[in-house]
C-alpha cells in the first residue's frame, strides 16, 4: 500500500487498527444531513451563561448535558470530588519519553523488552531513546492529546495539572516525542509531537502507531485553535479519525485570544466550517470542549474543570491515587 502523509503524519495505516480496539465504534449514519438536523443537535441559545465566564457559555451551548458548570446533569458528586482531588493533589510526573514505539512499556512489542536482559538499558541506544523496565511501572489507562504544532498541547497538560511540568515555548515543534505523564499512578496523559509543516515523518509514524496499537488508550483529544480556526492538516487528521471510527473529542484552545464580543460568533463559524468539511457520524459525535490555558483565568471559567471530569469518566478511573 502506498504510504500517505498528512504533513508529517503517515495516515495510510490508521484504518488497519485491530477490531478488538477499545476505541472502535460501530459504523453509523451521517448525523448532519442538513441544516435542520444540525440546529436541532446544537441549540441556538445556552440555557445559562455567566457573563464573567470565558468559555462556559460556549461549553454549555455545544454540550449542554456535559458541562460541569451547568446543573442540568449533575455528575455523581463522588466522581466530581474525586476529579477535583485527583487533579489538585495527585503526584504528577513524567514517566516516559518515547521515541520508538517498541520501547513503550506494557505493549505487545514491549514484551520483548521485558524479556530482554535489563542490562540492555545501560547500553547506548540509537537517538536518545531510553529503555524502561516495565516491572518498574504500572500499566494504566491513557489519553492522548493530538494537534498541530504550537496549538497548546503541552500547555493544556500543564493547565490540567496546574503545574508547569511539560515544556512550552512560543515556537512550533518543541515536543519531539511521546511524553507520558503519570497522574497519581491512576492514569497517564500523553503529550505528542505536533503535526503540520514543522513536524517530522518519524514523529507522525510514532504517534499514529501509538493510536493504532496501544491497548491502554482510552480517548483521543484533538486540540484545535479556536482563534485561528482549523487548517487543512486538522481537516485531514479529523477525516481520518472519523473514517477509522476512532473515538475522539475536540478541544478548542486559546479561546482567550478571541475578543469577548466576537467569541460566540467566531466559534459558531469555526464549528460550522468544521461540520461542513468533515462528516462526523452520530454515534461518534465528539464532545466539543472550549478551553483556555491562559494563566489569568481560573480553571472552572476556562473549561479546564470540564475537561478534567471528561478525562476521569473516559478513562474509567476512580481508585486511590498516589500523592
Ligand atoms: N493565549 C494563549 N496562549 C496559549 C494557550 N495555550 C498555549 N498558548 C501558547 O501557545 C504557545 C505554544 O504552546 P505549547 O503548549 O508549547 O504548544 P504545543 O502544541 O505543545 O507545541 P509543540 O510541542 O511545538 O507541538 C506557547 O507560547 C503557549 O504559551 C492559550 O490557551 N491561550
Ligand atoms: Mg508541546
Amino acid at each position: 500500500m502506498k504510504e500517505k502523509y498528512v504533513g508529517n503524519v503517515n495516515i495510510s495505516r490508521i484504518l488497519n487498527r485491530p477490531s478488538s480496539s477499545p476505541l472502535k465504534e460501530s459504523p453509523a449514519k451521517p448525523l448532519y444531513k442538513g441544516q435542520t438536523k444540525r440546529l436541532k443537535s446544537f441549540p441556538k441559545k445556552s440555557p445559562i451563561a455567566s457573563p464573567k465566564s470565558l468559555t462556559n457559555d460556549l461549553n454549555l451551548k455545544y454540550n449542554p448535558k456535559h458541562s460541569l458548570s451547568q446543573e442540568i446533569i449533575n455528575p455523581n458528586q463522588r466522581v466530581q470530588s474525586y476529579t477535583a482531588n485527583l487533579f489538585s493533589n495527585a503526584k504528577f510526573e513524567l514517566d516516559w519519553s518515547i521515541y520508538e514505539f517498541k520501547n513503550l512499556p506494557h505493549n505487545r512489542q514491549a514484551e520483548e523488552v521485558e524479556e530482554r536482559d535489563v542490562e540492555e538499558a545501560s547500553k547506548p541506544q540509537k537517538k536518545t531513546t531510553p529503555i524502561y523496565d516495565p516491572r518498574d511501572y504500572k500499566s494504566l489507562p491513557e489519553v492522548i492529546f493530538l494537534g498541530r504544532c504550537n496549538v497548546g498541547k503541552s500547555s493544556l497538560i500543564n493547565a490540567l495539572m496546574d503545574k508547569p511540568l511539560a515544556r512550552v515555548k512560543r515556537f512550533a515543534g518543541l515536543t519531539p516525542c511521546l511524553n507520558m505523564y503519570n497522574i497519581g499512578n491512576v492514569v497517564r496523559l500523553v503529550d505528542s509531537p505536533g503535526y503540520g509543516v514543522k513536524g517530522k515523518p518519524w514523529q507522525g509514524d510514532l504517534t499514529m502507531q501509538y493510536i493504532r496499537e496501544r491497548e491502554q488508550l482510552r480517548k483521543i483529544y484533538l486540540i484545535l485553535n479556536a482563534h485561528l480556526g482549523i487548517n487543512e492538516f486538522d481537516e485531514m487528521i479529523l477525516s481520518q479519525l472519523v473514517d477509522s471510527k476512532i473515538s475522539f473529542d475536540l478541544v478548542f484552545n486559546k479561546v482567550d485570544k478571541i475578543s469577548p464580543s466576537q467569541r460566540r460568533t467566531h466559534c459558531d463559524q469555526i464549528v460550522d466550517h468544521l461540520l461542513k468539511s468533515v462528516k462526523i457520524s452520530k454515534l461518534m459525535r465528539p464532545t466539543l470542549h472550549f478551553v483556555s490555558c491562559n494563566d489569568d483565568n481560573t480553571r472552572s471559567l476556562s473549561g479546564i474543570s470540564d475537561l478534567q471530569l471528561n478525562i476521569v469518566l473516559s478513562s474509567g478511573i476512580s481508585g486511590r491515587f498516589t500523592r
